[in-house]
């Protein structure tokens, strides 16, 4: 029988001061070499991932970075993490070796990034891979990383992961009931105009009979997920359909969620429910688009100052996943000399998408209120180079691996004034799916 561990269990350390350790190794020889992006061993990046339990994931449509190995690994917590590991990598980088065949954004020396939601409690790490290969466009290339050069490895698809199986599922911290009373509770919090907006999430624990293996977890997301980022670092995974910022060269982007539908299955009329029918009900919700306009608005506010020109759409667009519709906004903008992703991530972390309205109120109500530790869900995850060139996105519809046979899995939605406790419940189980799905 699948053994559920206790909430009590769950709390991560770090509640007193911020702690910084790192790994020792200080300068470090990164080889790039290219690799012909034709080479049908390079199809499915998933694939050459060893089975190890922190292999690193950051692809979307079949491109983008897997990784394996640690050269180098820092582990921080408090207000200053994002900081403490531009400093470390920036330090890293200027004493490390590297010499790059192939010079797009990903190749070099590259670290994978997953920070906590909150100041506290909760750690956030920053590791350099000793392995990564990565594919975009007509550029594929491998990296080995290392205190000293090394050949780079034989690649070739491993042995398939086998999927978890007789995985159950329990409430962690609060059960649906007490969640739907911190909603009403945060309801009358924002209609007696103390804020605006506060997104508010729960947790679900995950529990297999035998070790997990990710590989398969993360196979299933990306197969089923396509248009999403499908992540892992340091046992942190997912499949982020939202992405805080990307620096590429100078070029920002952004893509902004909020406002959410799903197909409730319970409309008479097949007609009423198709995909056009929901995708105009929720462009044209109020309640959907209020939340919509706090979401960009902190974003385009938020990387303002760290861009000399930018462009916000006027009004969102819908993007349909496989198990609900949001609203998007996708802003560009051309970032100022010298601010690289992890910085934008930093500026932007939490918008309005995942913390609320004003920002500061939002934060203190949902540590206040929401009645669990966040840890990294909600928080920037994503990869850097050492140009500052990176991809940060937002990890949602993600879950933590607590040992390896059990997940903790999270879900959470914006509250406005207008919001139903109940139709919000009903939200962050259609934003499980993906998870729990993978995990069945
Ligand atoms: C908070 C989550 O999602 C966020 C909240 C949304 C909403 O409230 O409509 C939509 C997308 C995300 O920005 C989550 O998936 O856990």
């Amino acid at each position: 029988m699948s053994q559920l561990p206790t909430t009590s269990s769950l709390r991560s350390g770090g509640h007193g001061d911020p702690e910084k350790s790192e790994s020792e190794q200080r300068a470090l020889v990164a080889t790039t070499v290219a690799l012909d992006a034709g080479s049908e061993t390079l199809d499915d990046l998933l694939a050459l991932l060893p089975a190890r339990r922190r292999v690193l994931s950051w692809v979307r449509h079949g491109e983008g970075l897997v990784g394996w190995g640690t050269a180098a690994q820092i582990r921080t917590s408090g207000p200053e993490r994002f900081a403490h590991a531009t400093k470390w990598f920036d330090e890293l980088a200027a004493a490390s070796t590297v010499s790059d065949e192939v010079e797009v954004p990903g190749s070099g020396l590259i670290g994978f990034g997953s920070f906590a939601f909150a100041d506290l409690p909760g750690y956030s790490v920053f590791t350099v891979p000793s392995v990564v290969v990565g594919r975009r466009g007509d550029a594929a290339w491998v990296t080995t990383i290392g205190p000293a050069a090394s050949p780079p490895p034989v690649l070739a698809p491993t042995a398939p992961p086998e999927s978890p199986r007789d995985v159950v599922f329990a409430d962690a911290y609060v059960d649906g009931e007490h969640w739907m009373r911190i909603v009403a509770d945060a309801v009358s919090r924002l209609q007696a105009g103390d804020l605006d907006k506060v997104v508010l999430a729960r947790d679900l624990l995950a529990a297999a009979d035998a070790p997990i293996d990710i590989r398969a977890v993360l196979r299933r997301l990306a197969d089923t997920y396509p248009t999403c980022w499908t992540f892992h670092v340091d046992d942190l995974f997912g499949a982020t359909p939202e992405l805080l910022v990307r620096r590429e060269r100078g070029l920002v982007t952004s893509r902004v969620l909020a406002g959410t539908i799903w197909p409730t299955g319970e409309d008479a009329d097949p007609q009423r429910s198709s995909d056009l029918a929901l995708a105009a009900s929720l462009s044209e919700s109020s309640k959907n688009l209020e939340e919509h306009e706090y979401a960009a608005r902190s974003v385009a506010d938020a990387l303002e100052p760290h861009c000399s020109s930018m462009n916000v759409p006027e009004a969102p667009f819908v993007l349909k996943l496989p198990n609900v519709m949001h609203l998007a906004t996708d802003i560009t903008g051309v970032a100022s000399d010298g601010v690289s992703s992890l910085d934008l991530a930093a500026a932007l972390h939490p918008s309005a998408a995942v913390g609320g309205t004003p920002r500061e109120q939002a934060v203190d109500l949902i540590a206040e209120i929401e009645s669990m530790e966040r840890a990294r869900y909600a928080g920037p995850v994503g990869w850097m180079d050492a140009t500052g060139d990176g991809e940060w996105g937002i990890a949602l519809r993600s879950a933590e691996m607590i040992d390896d046979h059990t997940a903790r899995l999270f879900a959470g939605c914006g509250i406005v004034a207008g919001s139903d406790p109940e139709t919000e419940l009903a939200e962050t189980q259609a934003k499980f799916v993906p998870i729990r799905d993978a995990l069945s």
